[in-house]
């Protein structure tokens, strides 16, 4: 697997972009196709901001990972993490697919239920869950809940008592490992806020066994998100290897490893994260443990299967510069590159744009933000206002993350499958904003 993205090599050309990208391809007559639909009809239907999910890409890279888990001689249950994209239709296709989900809020526990997942196959991580939430897991019967900490685990042994259940339990351990991603997405290190200290999960694994409510099952290990090198599964996995073995000495059970997500993807020019690799690290440390394994990939599956299109509202001149790029998306649909100076690739809708000779651009949005920008200095085919352009990759953390911010209202979005496609959210209206609101008696002049 390879580094980060290298900024100072030149931008990728548009060839470039689409030879990794199977799932999008440029006809000359139609422009940027996504599978068999072009992109330029969906826009000139709905509109832009729209998202557009490609079903076959999630499909292919679902069938992917489940091979490389199985080629690697493992028998591993994959759990989509649903914060990475936590549409209905695309956690029926992947439900369809076999997956099961992992979950960080009672909102993605009923959404992951409502999309067909069973409550056995949804692991339910994070490091807040309110009493709510867990008594909604409880009461749902999730196949394992992940915990996070000793306080925790009391809470649950609680919750669980009142209800009359007993609820399988797995240590989320902090091994303490650089995952060698962005500081904001990498939860493995000691000073991030997830996860059981690594020196104190064995103690507080045999406190979980004499418990009531709880069943320690095992152990879980998420060291953080775009992960690109087998080496730090590799390091947290021997560290999980090692616990596993020390609480089975101090005579305990484990039967299960969750090996947590991350998997990363080529946004650039760095490569994609090896699904290969990955169950190579694991089968190295864990596969002769005689526990059943489990992964929690979200953005290798849902990443790529994902545009966001919108169009140039202006194109505002810069004397002796760059010109800005004005979009009708903003960093309340992407904030990927604001929260994170992510690179997402950019492609031009039109045929004709598409084969232009690039210029150096600065591709911004409307908010009123200094830091609503989707690109500095991006050399890109040159685009007039009306052009259409599709940011790539964007699939993962990407319509789960929007907001209204400005008054925004949400994007639409659309699933593509073959020739067919379809609007699977609306765009919303304006004055749905506010259809929530209300404005107490006092201020309309009520007594
Ligand atoms: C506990 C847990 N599992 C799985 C994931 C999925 O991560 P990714 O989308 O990078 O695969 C995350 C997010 O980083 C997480 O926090
Ligand atoms: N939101 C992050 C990933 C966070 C992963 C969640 N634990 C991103 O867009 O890359």
């Amino acid at each position: 697997m390879a580094d980060a993205p290298d900024l100072s090599t030149p931008d990728p050309t548009v060839r470039e972009l689409l030879a990794t990208r199977p799932q999008l391809s440029l006809d000359p007559t139609c422009g940027l196709m996504m599978e068999g639909v072009p992109l330029s009809a969906v826009a000139d239907e709905i509109g832009t901001p729209t998202w557009g999910i490609s079903a076959s890409t999630l499909r292919i890279r679902a069938r992917r990972l489940l091979t490389a888990m199985t080629g690697a001689g493992l028998s591993v249950s994959v759990h989509f993490a649903v914060k990475s994209n936590d549409h209905l239709a695309v956690l029926r296709i992947l439900a369809s697919e076999g997956l099961g989900a992992d979950v960080v809020s009672g909102g993605e526990l009923l959404r992951a239920l409502e999309a067909g997942v069973p409550a056995s196959k949804i692991v339910f991580s994070g490091v807040g869950k309110s009493d709510a939430e867990l008594r909604l897991a409880i009461q749902k019967g999730v196949a394992q809940i992940n915990v996070e900490s000793a306080e925790e685990l009391e809470i649950i042994s609680a919750l669980a008592v009142e209800a009359g259940r007993v609820v399988d339990v797995a240590l989320r351990v902090n091994p303490d490992v650089d995952a060698e991603t962005h500081a904001k997405i990498t939860t493995g290190l000691a000073d991030n806020k997830f996860g059981v200290p690594y020196d104190e999960a064995l103690a507080l694994y045999l406190r979980a066994a004499a418990l009531p409510g709880v069943r320690p099952v095992g152990y879980a290990a998420h060291i953080g998100s775009q992960i690109l090198k087998a080496d730090p599964y590799r390091a947290a996995y021997a560290r999980v290897a090692q616990l596993v073995r020390a609480t089975r000495e101090a005579g305990a059970v484990v039967s299960v490893v969750d090996c947590g997500g991350g998997l990363g993807i080529g946004y650039r020019d760095e490569g994609e994260g090896s699904p290969e690799a990955f169950a190579g690290a694991i089968r190295a440390e864990l596969g002769d443990l005689d526990v059943r394994l489990a992964i929690e990939p979200g953005r290798w599956i849902s990443g790529p299967s994902g545009v966001l299109l919108s169009t140039v509202i202006l194109r505002k001149a810069v004397t002796g510069g760059a010109p800005f790029i004005v979009l009708d998306a903003a960093m309340n649909d992407l904030l990927r590159p604001s929260l994170y100076d992510a690179w997402h690739g950019v492609l031009p809708l039109s045929p004709h744009d598409a084969v232009q000779e690039p210029e150096k651009a600065h591709l911004v949005g409307p908010v009123c933000e200094s830091g609503d920008c989707f690109a500095r200095d991006r050399m890109l085919p040159p685009l007039q206002r009306g052009a259409r352009v599709a940011f790539l990759d964007a699939g993962a953390y990407g319509s789960v993350m929007s907001s209204t911010y400005n008054a925004r209202p949400l994007a639409a979005q659309v699933l593509v499958e073959g020739e067919r496609w379809a609007v699977i959210r609306p765009r919303q209206t304006v004055e749905a904003l506010w259809a929530n609101e209300t404005t107490p008696g006092w201020l309309n002049g009520d007594a």
